[in-house]
């Protein structure tokens, strides 16, 4: 699996030109890329890169590629992350290692963003995949029940659970937030949900990217698929 993960972030780096701005994603499957974009930086490569969370940052510094901000510079060309579930319409799952918030922030600044995964995250409806919803803790059950009630409007209908470390403390986001993972089983309608979640004072961030990525590289047995927004 972990070399699947490689086989896909070393395709994704294809796309990646001298001068470019890049928003660097989050997980072990984005961290493979930041690894091999190391390897390109120390061979003259000229980036500059955006990480999307704290432990990104370390990753890259460690691999020598140079880091700025979005209050630096206003663009990115090209964001390159891992995601949970990726659907044939290119909406995607993602915050499962937490960082949805500043991924979605990087990502949206970006021209493009590419998601890399193995094949496994290819699936035809999200949702079996928790859904992360990044929240912030005053208010918590006024937040969940606005969020079922969303859900029940939006035709899903689950379990939520606060997420919690391996310390088996309350996972708390780099912004200082929580994490609540909704287990929904089957999104029909993944559009809609984002919206209404979106509009819930409690809430800060969901992990519904709806047409956010422009290009998924998909890595399996059979070798490797990329496939491009309609
Ligand atoms: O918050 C974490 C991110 O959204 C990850 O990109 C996502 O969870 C996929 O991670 P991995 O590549 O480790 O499966």
């Amino acid at each position: 699996m972990d070399d699947l993960k490689r086989q896909a972030a070393a395709r994704a780096l294809e796309a990646v030109r001298d001068g470019m701005r890049l928003g660097l994603g989050t997980g072990s499957t984005a961290k493979h890329f930041v690894e091999l974009l190391g390897e390109r930086v120390r061979a003259g490569l000229d980036v500059i890169g955006v990480p999307t969370s704290e432990v990104t940052r370390a990753d890259a510094e460690r691999c020598g590629i140079r880091l700025t901000t979005l209050d630096a510079i206003d663009r990115l060309d090209l964001t390159v992350d891992g995601a949970d579930e990726i659907d044939p319409a290119l909406n995607v799952i993602k915050g499962g290692g937490g960082a949805l918030l500043r991924e979605k922030i990087v990502a949206t600044a970006s021209d493009r963003m590419i998601v890399i995964a193995d094949e496994s995250k290819w699936v035809d409806v999200l949702g079996r995949f928790p859904l992360p919803v990044e929240v912030v803790p005053f208010g918590l059950a006024a937040t969940q029940r606005a969020m079922a009630k969303a859900f029940a409007e939006s035709g899903v209908s689950g379990q939520m659970v606060v997420r919690k470390g391996k310390d088996g403390h309350v996972f708390v986001t780099d912004g200082g937030h929580w994490i609540v993972d909704a287990h929904l089983g089957r999104i029909a309608d993944a559009a809609r949900l984002a919206g209404l979640l979106s509009v819930i004072p409690g809430v800060v961030e969901h992990g519904l990217f709806i047409g956010v990525a422009s290009t998924a590289v998909l890595a399996g047995a059979q070798g490797i698929r990329v496939v491009e927004r309609r």
